[in-house]
Order: structure tokens, then C-alpha cells, then sequence
């Protein structure tokens, strides 16, 4: 398994270290940092600090933050940016920026597992400038252009 570098920014974060939970994982899950309970209220967007910082340092990698299903679905915790995106050269603490999107006061507790944190390839690229693309079968449509008669 592919290591990357961490370090541990907050002291209880030594014996919760993110680890998959399944052999088949594709997330690790992330914990709120905080020292008390946090009410967010509807329509709330809390910045939640993790505890920990990583160091990917490789520009064909990067990690993404996503929702946990449970406290998507279940709860209407999910994140103000939708999805945050990790650069392979940040080394400041993993943040979660934590939204109530439902109808209910949620109370975070202190080292709930609140997000997922996916490690993913990444291609970076230049730009060759052109007049024309080559063909392709479907070429400029797109937004439900497929399947009409
Ligand atoms: O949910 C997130 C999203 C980002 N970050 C950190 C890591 C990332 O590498 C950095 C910058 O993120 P991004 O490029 O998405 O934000 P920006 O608004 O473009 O800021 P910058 O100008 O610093 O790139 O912030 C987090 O800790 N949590
Ligand atoms: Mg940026």
C-alpha cells in the first residue's frame, strides 16, 4: 500500500487515525477536531478542523473530501464546497467546511467522523491550442443530447 507523509496536529487524533474500514474501501474517514459540541443550525456552514495534515507531494495525486452518505442523507450534513480538493503541495491542516442543508439543528461531537477522504490519480496537462478538433462521434452535444430521435 502507498504511504503518504502526516502529521498529527491534534494529540487524540494518535489513537483514531483514519484507516479503511473494509478491505474494499475507498474512504477514510475524517474526524471533527473540535473540543465541545457544535450545534449547526439550518442553512449553517461551520469550517471544521481534522487534527491532521498531509503531505501527498506528488503531482499525480491529490485527495479528495467528500460527504459520508450516512450524515448526507440521514442528517443533512454535507460540505459547503461540495467536494473540497486536496493539492498534492498543501501541507495546512485538512478542513472540513460542514453544512447543514436539512431542516434540523445537527450537534457535531467531538471526534464524530464527519467526512471521507479519497486518495485519487491525478493527470496534469498543457494546453495545445487548435482552430479544429479532430471528429468525434459526439462532437459539441451534450446536456441530454444522447438517446433523441
Ligand atoms: O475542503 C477543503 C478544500 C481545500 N482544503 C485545503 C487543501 C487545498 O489544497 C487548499 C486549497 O483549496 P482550493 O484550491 O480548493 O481553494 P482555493 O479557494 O482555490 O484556495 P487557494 O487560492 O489557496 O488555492 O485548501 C481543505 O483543507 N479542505
Ligand atoms: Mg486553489
Amino acid at each position: 500500500m502507498k504511504t503518504i507523509d502526516v502529521k498529527i496536529l491534534d494529540p487524540r487524533m494518535k489513537e483514531q487515525m483514519p484507516a479503511y474500514a473494509t478491505q474494499g474501501s475507498a474512504g477514510l474517514d475524517l474526524r471533527a477536531c473540535i473540543d465541545a459540541p457544535l450545534t449547526i443550525q439550518p442553512g449553517e456552514t461551520h469550517l471544521v478542523p481534522t487534527g491532521l495534515a498531509i503531505h501527498i507531494g506528488d503531482p499525480a495525486y491529490a485527495a479528495m473530501i467528500l460527504p459520508r452518505s450516512g450524515m448526507g442523507h440521514k442528517h443533512g450534513i454535507v460540505l459547503g464546497n461540495l467536494v473540497g480538493l486536496i493539492d498534492s503541495d498543501y501541507q495546512g491542516q485538512l478542513m472540513v467546511s460542514t453544512w447543514n442543508r436539512g431542516q434540523a439543528a445537527f450537534t457535531l461531537n467531538p471526534l464524530e467522523r464527519l467526512a471521507q477522504l479519497v486518495v485519487v490519480p491525478v493527470l496534469q496537462v498543457g494546453f495545445n491550442i487548435v482552430d479544429e478538433f479532430d471528429s468525434s462521434e459526439r462532437g459539441a452535444g451534450g446536456f441530454g443530447s444522447t438517446g433523441k430521435h
